[in-house]
């Protein structure tokens, strides 16, 4: 929390929410970077319990990337951050975070900070995260994002799982997963470990 409060307000919290491919990381750095670039100062943050890609890094598959700290507990973030940016909030529960995530988002928000958060709103059976459910709910701005279906192309909102694996959490691309459209979803084949 910073050791001054970053304004008067309380600040405001943008949800994005959305499948995997669905462009939740890309406009979570574009607003990162866009605020960058205006001055403001920003904390990037991400599970440290998400290891794809480069350590230090939120990436996007569209290319664009931006540098963060990965994280299990709410950081202490230095006075003058105006901004919060969160990526892949779904996996801050349970054993990966120490503390509520929402209780410190409430914080920070209190505080005057603005806060943007982008995670999956439903895990690959279609069931809500509970933790995204309740930002979504909370929010002032909530963007829901569509992918496109990776079976015939039409929007998608929902994710599968290719098979089962018998983990809710689990880090993966689309080697595991698909994005897929409300005719084509479905529950993953049968246990089919590693392939
Ligand atoms: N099935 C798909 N639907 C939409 N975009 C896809 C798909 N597969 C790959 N992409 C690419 O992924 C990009 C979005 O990736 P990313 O920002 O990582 O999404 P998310 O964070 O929602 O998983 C798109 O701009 C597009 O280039
Ligand atoms: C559906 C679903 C996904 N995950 C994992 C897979 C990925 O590592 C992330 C989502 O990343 P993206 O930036 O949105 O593509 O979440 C999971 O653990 N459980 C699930 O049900």
């Amino acid at each position: 929390m910073p050791t001054e409060p970053a304004g008067a307000t309380r600040g405001r919290l943008t949800v994005i929410t959305g499948p995997m491919f669905a462009g939740k990381s890309a406009r979570l750095i574009a607003e990162a970077r866009k605020a960058g670039h205006e001055g403001m100062a920003i904390a990037v943050l991400k599970p440290a319990f998400d290891d794809r890609g480069a350590r230090g890094l939120v990436s996007s598959r569209d290319g664009s990337s931006i540098g963060c700290e990965s994280v299990g507990a709410w950081p202490d973030l230095a006075w003058p951050t105006r901004l919060v940016f969160i990526d892949e909030a779904q996996f801050l529960t349970g054993a990966n975070y120490r503390g509520d995530l929402i209780a410190d988002i409430e914080r920070a928000l209190d505080a005057g900070l603005d806060v943007m958060v982008s995670g999956l709103d439903t895990d690959y059976h279609r069931t809500p995260f509970a933790v995204m459910a309740e930002l979504a709910a909370r929010a002032d701005a909530h963007l829901h994002l569509a992918a496109r279906c990776h079976r015939c192309g039409q929007p998608a909102r929902w994710t599968a799982k290719r098979a089962e694996t018998g983990r809710l959490l689990e880090v993966g691309d689309d080697e595991l997963y698909e994005a897929r459209c409300d005719m084509h979803w479905t529950e993953p084949s049968a246990a089919c470990h590693g392939q």
